[in-house]
């Protein structure tokens, strides 16, 4: 029997009913479904992802392009709703292919719903949006006026997201059952085939991980990428070490071979399940650790606060979420970055034109991260500031973007960076302190006792009357240099500097300083 695997995942506000709604549509749990830790039923919220299952006969317009599918298994990912715990959130939303909105009827958008609207549109997931507890209305005509205003609003908001309007909203109750065959219905409609492309290395993402005595340490997950035989020896990056796969199930039926998209647990050869409760499992050799990154910065519109350098993010890989020290740049071309002949400009901050980018000029943030992660040169990097107060009513997903640029080695500061050419303009100014001739200016102030002169000559200078010299040589023992321009000053300037008007006309150095490599000091 052939059977497919379709991850659903069931993202919303904290208390739409994503739980309710992922145990009225599912025939079949698993070990972690349904809200089933004590933590999760004491707060009574859900904690950590839970997984359900149902299995269908394949749709007719799935069956006519692939005949060989048999039946389609779906797998529901329930993610928490709670603020706190968006880091779930995010890596749930990483190893789905469709998303289920899940809104309260009555309470409409709320702050999450826009952040679980923005993880999922950035990742491009399929959406369906489910109005639910539609039974709490006190009348029809009520529930109509209110449904009918809220799916305006919806579409509105929506549609200036990567969705546009090209989804379907359901009206439902997870408790009196109201509009969940037609959810059925439309969610088998809306399914397709994802490409899964089975011929990269094995990557899964592990959600849980125990051990069964006498049997080995069991790790229950997706597999994001290629895949994985019985018998296969895989890497477990965290600790470090390999382990031969000893048997597989999916929702309990034992297999052979698990491949991208499927949810399976797999039985590996004993290590203490405590080093891994979420991390990965690959192909050896395949994983290694990174210790910074540089993404094209796509920034996230909803987000209200200022992005700046050398500030900190949270920035999520799959499951895991780690700081980062960021640096704004901008440039011409795409990817890849770096290439030694261009240079790139410092942003300080990011304003609203730089968020615009246009087609000759790319924002590019370089990550580096307080500790490594692990990472593959296709992962998709979300920066958010989650020490926002969860309270707030402001999105705290800042911007993403998928890897340009990586780097395995941690002494990697002096030995790589140091060939970018990203640099901030500067400005020196001074003043005149004596006129030469009408051609010639000695110039004080422009630079430090201590700086070095010689490699500022030949750099342009203009003056603030508008004439525009060069540095042609220094001058004395001190900071001064001499200043040479091609034609005669203006007569208004040699004016006020005859009446010893110096502060009048000032005389301006701008030049570039490489952010990285301090050395080069100056070009122009
Ligand atoms: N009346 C009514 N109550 C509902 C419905 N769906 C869920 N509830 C109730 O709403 C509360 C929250 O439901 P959950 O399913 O736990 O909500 P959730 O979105 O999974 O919650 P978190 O995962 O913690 O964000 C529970 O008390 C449910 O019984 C519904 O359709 N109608």
């Amino acid at each position: 029997m052939v059977v497919k695997n379709l991850n659903i995942g069931l993202l919303g506000h904290v208390d739409s009913g994503k739980t309710s709604l992922a145990k009225v549509l599912s025939s079949i749990s698993s070990t972690a479904s349904f809200d089933k830790s004590s933590q999760s039923q004491q707060r009574g919220i859900t904690l950590d992802l839970g997984f359900s299952a149902l299995l269908i006969d394949t749709p007719a317009h799935i069956k006519c392009q692939c005949p060989e599918i048999e039946q389609i298994q779906i797998t529901f990912v329930d993610c928490p709703g709670h603020a706190s715990l968006i880091r779930t959130i995010i890596g749930g939303a990483q190893i789905i292919d469709m998303m289920i909105l899940v809104i309260d009827a009555q309470k409409g958008i709320q702050t999450q719903t826009a952040e679980c609207i923005v993880i999922g549109a950035l990742l491009k997931r399929k959406l369906l949006v489910v109005v639910n507890k539609i039974d709490m209305f006190e009348s029809e005509e009520k529930k109509a006026a209110t449904l009918k205003k809220l799916d305006t609003k919806l579409r509105k908001a929506i549609s200036s997201t990567q969705f546009g309007d090209s989804f379907s909203i359901f009206h439902v109750s997870a408790v009196s059952g109201e509009g969940i065959q037609e959810l059925l219905e439309g969610i088998k409609s809306n399914l397709y085939m994802p490409t899964r492309n089975l011929d990269e290395p094995f990557l899964m993402y592990v959600d849980h991980c125990f051990s069964i005595k006498g049997q080995g340490t069991i790790c229950t997950g997706t597999v994001v990428q290629g895949s994985v035989s019985v018998n296969d020896n895989i890497d477990i990056p965290s600790i470090k070490e390999q382990r031969k796969v000893k048997s597989m199930q999916m929702f309990r039926r034992p297999v052979q071979k698990a491949s991208m998209g499927d949810r399976v647990g797999i039985c590996l050869t004993q290590f203490n399940a405590k080093s891994m409760e979420r991390g990965i499992l690959c192909q050896v050799g395949y994983m290694q650790l990174i210790y910074a990154a540089v993404i094209q910065c796509n920034v996230i519109e909803f987000y209200k606060y200022a992005i700046k350098s050398k500030s900190k993010f949270h920035v999520s890989v799959g499951h895991n979420t780690i700081m980062a020290h960021i640096t704004l740049f901008q440039g011409t071309g795409e990817s890849p970055v770096f290439n030694s002949a261009l240079e790139y400009e410092y942003i300080d901050e990011l304003d609203e034109d730089k968020c615009k980018q246009t087609t000759s000029q790319t924002v590019f943030c370089l990550l580096e991260f307080e500790t490594p992660i692990y990472a593959t040169s296709n992962s998709i990097l979300i920066a958010s500031k989650l020490d926002l107060d969860v309270h707030s009513t402001c999105c705290r997903l800042a911007f993403w973007g998928n890897m340009q640029w990586h780097t395995n080695n941690a002494n990697y500061t002096k030995e790589q960076l140091s060939t970018w050419k990203i640099y901030k303009t500067k400005e020196k100014q001074g003043t005149v302190q004596r006129v030469a001739s009408d051609q010639e200016i000695i110039v004080q102030n422009l630079f430090k006792k201590e700086s070095n002169r010689q490699i500022y000559l030949g750099k342009k200078i203009q003056l603030s009357t508008g004439e525009c010299g060069q540095i042609e040589s220094t001058f004395g023992q001190t900071s001064k240099v001499k200043i040479t321009f091609r034609e005669c000053l203006k007569e208004d300037t040699l004016r006020l500097l005859k009446e010893g008007r110096a502060n009048d006309v000032i005389v301006m150095l701008k030049y570039k300083k490489y952010v990285f490599n301090k050395n080069l000091g100056i070009i122009q």
